[in-house]
This record gives structure tokens, sequence and C-alpha cells, in this order.
């Protein structure tokens, strides 16, 4: 990858280290969001650690998407809808002008809950991301992909048919390739929104020992609805309830500790 990371940096790509940044990849302050006049994430104060796994855990409706597609402006493009507040990556505001979004989305990569393969070859959904960054080279491209597939634990499946279409395969081995395409422009956060919701037991723990592989080099926020998911494969959990943060902590704390009654009550199934 350090090919890549190179023209990434020939090209201007990489975001100008804040002097005030230390750990926290994503800090926000104040956020709140509304569509229309619903007002769906209030006063959010959170951040987000480099090379830690957070997990955004709540019932259905409580802003967790919203949040998740806050951190690469995807919400935006959501008809009627108002941000306040800030949401810093690397101590510089991205909600501000100072960083186009194209820049904030080379850095940062997104899976959602149904696989999402462009319709085009399995290489060619890998190798995607570096042609957009200027990669041209056969053998470099091959590099990158052969790479990035083994990084998603899908190689050894995929090597012999490299060149058959994306939806030739299950729906667990396209969200890996899925994760895959992240991995070639060599990200430094993925946002996955559920990712597993929609895969049977293997697929999802062959997603969860995937992001344990590649959380030393890859932050990693993460929406989930399983709870004993969130348990396993997070450092950090953040609880939201009707578009609030009720508690952030160490997923050890949230799970076992818990300071809030209402956290309780949720991570034990007592209501949501
Ligand atoms: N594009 C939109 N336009 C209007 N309201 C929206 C839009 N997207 C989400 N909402 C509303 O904002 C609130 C938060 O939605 P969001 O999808 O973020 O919740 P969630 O916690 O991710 O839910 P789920 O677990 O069901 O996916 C909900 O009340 C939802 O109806």
């Amino acid at each position: 990858m350090t090919v890549l990371k190179e023209r990434i940096k020939e090209n201007s790509f990489s975001v100008v280290r804040n002097e005030n940044w230390t750990k926290p990849i994503y800090e926000t302050n104040g956020l709140n969001l509304w569509y229309g006049t619903s007002h769906a994430l209030k006063n959010i104060e959170l951040s987000i650690n480099e090379r830690e796994v957070t997990a955004i855990i709540g019932p259905s409706g409580c802003g967790k998407s919203t949040f998740l597609k806050t951190l690469n402006r995807m919400v935006e493009t959501a008809a009627d809808v108002t941000i306040s507040g800030n949401v810093t990556f690397k101590g510089n505001n991205i909600l501000g002008k100072s960083m186009p979004v194209e820049i904030l989305r080379s850095k940062v990569g997104m899976v959602f809950q149904k696989p999402n393969p462009f319709p085009k070859s399995i290489f060619e959904n890998v190798a995607y991301g570096p042609k957009v960054h200027g990669i041209r080279n056969k053998a470099m491209l091959e590099m990158i992909v052969e790479e990035s597939l083994k990084k998603a634990a899908l190689w050894d499946e995929v090597k012999d048919r490299l060149h058959k279409s994306a939806y030739s395969l299950s729906g667990g081995q396209q969200q890996r390739l899925c994760i895959a395409r992240c991995l070639a422009i060599d990200p430094e956060v993925i946002l996955m929104d559920e990712p597993t919701s929609a895969l049977d037991p293997v697929s999802t723990h062959k997603i969860e020992e995937l992001i344990r592989s590649i959380k030393n080099d890859v932050t990693i926020a993460i929406v989930t609805h399983n709870m004993q998911q969130a348990a396993r494969i997070s450092d950090r959990t953040a609880f939201f309830l009707n578009g609030e943060i009720i508690e952030h902590n160490q997923t050890s704390t949230i799970f076992n500790n818990p300071a809030d009654p209402l956290t309780d009550d949720y991570v034990n199934g007592r209501f949501g």
C-alpha cells in the first residue's frame, strides 16, 4: 500500500494534521441535526479513538445511522436537513468548508447493511478506488487488489475467479468484498452500518474476525443491534436513545457496570 499512500500524498489527498490532534480521530461537540422539524441528534459529544472499534448501539430510530452518516457527510444529501455544532476529523472541522468531501471520503470508507458491490468484476470492484486516485499501472493494481482481498479474508475464495461478476458471490462474500473495496484506498476509518445484520452466523463470524484483524490499522465505528457482537468486537460503546447519548464508555463497563439504569436495561434486553 506504500505506493498508494505516496500517490495520495502526491495528489494532495492527505489531511493536514491539526497541532491539537492527539488520540481521538473524530470528535463531535454540540452536534445537533434536524430532519425538517424532527430533532434526530441532540447535543452529541463523542470521541472516537484512533485504532479502536467503537460500537454504536440503541433502539430503532434513536439516531445511530444518522450519526454514522454525519461522520462522512452523507446525511446532508437528505432533503431539509439542518446541522449545528462541530464534527472534527483529526482536528479539522468537516462541517466547515475547510475539508472538501472527496478528501474526507478518501480517508473514510463506509460499509452498509446490504452489501452493495458495483456491477463489475471482483477485481474491478477493488481496483476502482485506486484507479480513481490515479493508479493505472497493472502490476500495481494487481498488488493492491490481492493485498486488500487478503486483508478482507476473501482472497483464497476468489483468487481463481477475479474476473467474474461480484454478483456471483454469496452475501457474506459480497460484504467482505465491500470491505476489501474500502481497504484498497488505505482508509484511516471505516464506518459500518449494521454490516452483518443480513448475514448468516458463519458469515457474521468471518466479518467479526476481519474487524479484529484490521483494527490495528484502521479505526472502526460500527452500528449494531447485536449486543453480543458489540461486546465481542468493540473497545468502546456509545448508547444512543431518542437522539441523545446516554452513556459512552469502555465496552466492558457499558455491559458489566453501566452508570445509567437505562443503559443497564437496554444491554440486558429489558427494552428496545
Ligand atoms: N432521510 C430522513 N428524513 C427524515 N427523517 C429521517 C431520515 N432518516 C432518518 N430519519 C428519522 O430520524 C430518526 C433517526 O433515524 P436513524 O435512521 O438515524 O435511526 P437508527 O437508530 O439508525 O434506526 P435503525 O436502528 O432502525 O436503523 C428516526 O426518527 C428516523 O425516522
